[in-house]
């Protein structure tokens, strides 16, 4: 039976929860705060783990980090009472697998839980398989055509190579591409997520260790610079490597040779090393963050990934591709977006990037019951989030965002001319007192 635990401090949400997912046939444990739910973990393993973001004693961050931390395999999905997309890309960065936005539509939830043990005996916590040339977006934008020159160009040598961009934006495809179009690309190609690699078992994961060289070394284990032997290894968020971990990696690079934790052997290795950030490095090896010799190592060449925003052209491309792929996964039959929600997906800032707009996309086509996945699918939270990003307003065409985005103003400026007093401000905008109050927090205004 498959292990689940259930973190929400809403007890008559959480108990809805149970009962529908125990007749599903799921084994759940229920923890309404992070203590317990800490307690629950100490004792068991759990093949999934559905979180609450906000909790009475902490986040559900908190609990997916000590989760990783252990090394643990189960997936994590996080629920957020809002579309809060800088926690979900966070949350994705320390390693859940998805996340559902409340209310919950079960049906929802459980497709995404089927889904995540589906793919279980797949994969490997820290590897993802190979993808191929025909899964893969190359874009037809001008800045798209100048990423795909420079992976052309850097492929075929050896060179260390930095793929530096913001979050999502497709850093590992850029990466996987290289290695495909190189010389090694019969040999593997091991990604490793630094962000979610814990300090005390960073240098083991990547150089392997010996029986009993730390509390839980149980057997020898090989690390992921042998498996990456005659390939690639892919160093994802390198700066979040701690210092120590960095000099070995500078010596494994230069030497070409590892020494597994709490052994004298000295291995000799031969990998390419591709490593991507999303911040610029040279400012952490400033903050002496990040060592200044390593970075001039790895930096053989730069790449750059642009954001989705400054890649309008390509949008297009990348939804029908996105609806393709969720359509095959999800067994929906989904043609198009509606022309006004393509509008808006021009007008978003899109800060998740390319994964963000997947993960849009895949719940429109989920909850899709036509040909055309329309507005109405659109979280409604996403549309906030527009109107209170003013980064582009002059590009705005669609009228309710509009609407509100005037509104929002007027509020704003109302408020201040009433310095603050609300029954002021009220009468003066000619609403009563608790629709002003709804308006305000809707728009953050608080
Ligand atoms: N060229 C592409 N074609 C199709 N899908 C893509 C492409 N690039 C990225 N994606 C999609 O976007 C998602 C994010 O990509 P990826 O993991 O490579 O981004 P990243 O920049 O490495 O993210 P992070 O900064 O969080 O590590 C992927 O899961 C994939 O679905």
């Amino acid at each position: 039976m498959t292990k689940l635990l259930i973190l929400e401090d809403d007890i008559a949400f959480a108990r809805i929860l149970n009962n529908f997912l125990t007749k599903k046939g799921f084994e759940v444990t229920l923890s309404t705060n992070l203590k317990d739910a800490n307690s629950s973990i100490q004792k068991q393993q759990f093949d999934l783990y559905l979180l609450d973001y906000r909790l009475p004693d902490g986040t559900g961050l908190d609990l997916l980090e000590t989760i990783r931390s252990k090394s643990n395999t189960g997936h994590v999905v996080i629920m957020t009472g809002f579309h809060d997309v800088r926690t979900v890309v966070r949350a994705m960065k320390m390693g859940a697998a998805d996340y559902i936005t409340k209310p919950v539509n079960p049906d929802e939830l459980l497709m995404i839980l089927k889904q995540l043990l589906a793919k279980t005996d797949q994969k490997a916590p820290l590897s993802k398989p190979v993808s191929k040339e025909d899964k893969y977006v190359k874009g037809t934008s001008t800045k798209a055509a100048k990423l795909q020159e420079f992976i052309k160009l850097v492929a075929p040598t050896d060179m260390s190579v930095i793929i530096q961009g913001e979050s999502g934006t497709g850093k590992e495809y850029v990466a996987r591409a290289i290695h495909e179009a190189s010389k090694r690309a019969a040999k593997p190609f091991v990604p490793i997520d630094c962000g979610v690699l814990s300090r005390d078992l960073a240098a083991g994961e990547l150089f392997g260790y010996v029986k009993g060289a730390f509390t839980g070394a149980l057997i020898d284990k090989r690390g992921q610079f042998e498996t990456a032997s005659g390939g690639t290894l892919f160093l994802d968020e390198i700066g979040n490597l701690s210092y120590e971990v960095q000099i070995k990696l500078l010596r494994a690079i230069q030497e070409k040779v590892i020494q597994p934790v709490g052994s004298e052997q000295l291995i000799p290795v031969d990998i390419r090393l591709i490593a991507a950030t999303n911040e610029n490095l040279m400012e952490s090896v400033r903050e002496g963050e990040f060592r200044e010799d390593l970075y001039h190592r790895i930096n053989e060449f730069k790449i750059f990934v642009p954001p989705l925003r400054e890649r309008e052209e390509d949008m297009q491309l990348f939804v029908e591709f996105f609806i393709r792929e969720a359509n095959n996964d999800l067994t929906r039959d989904v043609e198009r977006l509606a022309p006004d929600a393509i509008q808006m997906f021009r007008n978003y800032d899109w800060p998740g990037n390319l994964r963000e707009l997947r993960n849009t996309i895949r719940r429109m086509v989920l909850l899709s019951t036509g040909k055309e996945a329309t507005t109405e699918l659109l979280p409604e939270e996403m549309l906030h989030s527009m109107v209170n990003s003013k980064t582009r307003p002059e590009n705005q065409t669609d009228l309710k965002a509009i609407q509100e985005l005037t509104e929002k103003e007027q509020i704003a400026r109302v408020l201040e001319d009433a310095r603050g007093n609300k029954s002021k401000a009220a009468r003066l905008l000619n609403i009563d007192r608790k629709t002003l109050y709804n308006k305000m927090e809707k728009y953050g205004l608080n």
